[in-house]
């Protein structure tokens, strides 16, 4: 990859000519350094897998602090929920890969738990670990942040960046910006902080940005065989998927109250035959809390909420697997794990 890589790196992306309010606050805002290009000025790539000319491949990292959306981006990019998505920040935990081949291209996208700055447990090491994995040798990083924001979370994940990488900044959420006008200083700082190769103000949950997102990232590109089947959506198991649906249930169902800390591990996971349905799956799985505090509080009043994390996970289950699902789940005290070198990883993590 290392060869195409550099190729692909020294490509120089034409700045994009203004067409609406947009376009022209950023060209205003543009030092003579980095295509500002907004998402809505790029056209789209072509849609369908299959088409003709040289196949295209490469890997794109999805990076950035907590919360600012990247499992909704990589969703969005991928057409379907392939990485877990919620409220509370810290819900990506491992490094996924989703695939998307659309035209003569396959885009695989490698989305990142948030990197910490915080707390340094076991578990933050680890998923630092994972980041710092994943931007090693990609061949275009995404580096998102909520757009006119800048804090010193960003600022540290920012400075992991080894120089020879493209990167975009993402500037996203940008439907939540209502001074627009302000974002022009804002990417003015941002070109002064790092070589961007690309800015892309945008929304994460607006499909023509996605659609044009497409089209920027493609030609960062390398011209190569793709590595997947055009129709394979991600390189993580079913167990896997299995696990992060009940954690994201989990975390939707129990609000802010439930510590991060807490996490699933699937016991069981066997496709068992069935005269009634074409695929029947037997599921157990257990969620580890800390405290006894927080195992009540996964259970609900008379079972009530983990009742809903389990029917809300079945369901999900069964149109994520195409299979009828049995799913049993047990909550378990396992007090310090977060600490714990070694359970962190007999948890799954790195
Ligand atoms: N308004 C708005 N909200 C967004 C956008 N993109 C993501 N969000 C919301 O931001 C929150 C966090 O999104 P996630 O995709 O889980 O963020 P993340 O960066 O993957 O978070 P971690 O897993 O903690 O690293 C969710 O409530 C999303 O719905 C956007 O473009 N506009």
């Amino acid at each position: 990859m290392t060869a195409s890589k550099k190729e692909a790196a020294s490509q120089q992306p034409a700045p994009a000519q203004p067409q609406n309010d947009l376009e022209a606050m950023l060209a205003a805002a543009r030092p003579g350094g980095a295509a500002l290009t907004p998402a809505s000025a790029v056209a789209p790539a072509t849609p369908e897998a299959g088409a003709q000319g040289p196949q295209r491949c490469g890997v794109i990292a999805i990076v950035g602090k907590p919360n600012v959306g990247k499992s909704t981006l990589m969703n969005a990019l991928v057409g379907q929920k392939i990485s877990i998505t919620s409220r509370k920040a810290q819900t990506t935990r491992h490094r996924i890969t989703g695939i998307r081949t659309r035209g003569a291209t396959q885009f695989v996208f490698v989305d990142t738990p948030g990197f910490q700055t915080r707390h340094s447990t076991a578990l933050n090491k680890s998923l630092n670990k994972t980041v710092m994995g994943a931007i090693g040798d990609v061949d275009l990083i995404l580096f998102v942040v909520e757009a006119g924001n800048f804090t010193l979370a960003d600022a540290k994940v920012l400075s992991l960046f080894k120089p020879g990488i493209p990167t975009l900044l993402v500037a996203n959420k940008l439907d939540t910006v209502h001074r627009r006008a302000e974002l022009a200083p804002w990417l003015k700082g941002m070109q002064e902080r790092h070589p961007f190769a690309e800015f892309v103000p945008m929304s994460a949950k607006n499909k023509g940005d996605i659609e044009r997102l497409f089209g920027i990232v493609e030609k960062y590109l390398p011209e190569q065989p793709w590595w997947y089947a055009p129709d394979e959506l991600t390189d993580r198991s079913e167990k896997f998927l299995a696990s992060e649906t009940v954690r994201e249930k989990l975390f939707r169902f129990t609000g802010d109250e439930l510590p991060y800390t807490s996490t699933v591990v699937i016991d069981k996971f066997d496709e068992e035959p069935s005269k009634h349905h074409k695929r029947f799956m037997r599921i157990a799985a257990t969620i580890v809390v800390e405290r006894d505090g927080h195992k009540a509080m996964v259970i609900g009043e008379g079972g009530e909420r983990l009742k809903r994390i389990s029917t809300e996970a079945r369901q999900e289950l069964e149109r994520l697997l195409d299979a009828k699902v049995f799913l049993e789940i047990w909550v378990k005290v396992r007090s310090g794990w977060a600490d714990d070198e070694a359970r962190v990883r007999s948890f799954g993590y790195e």
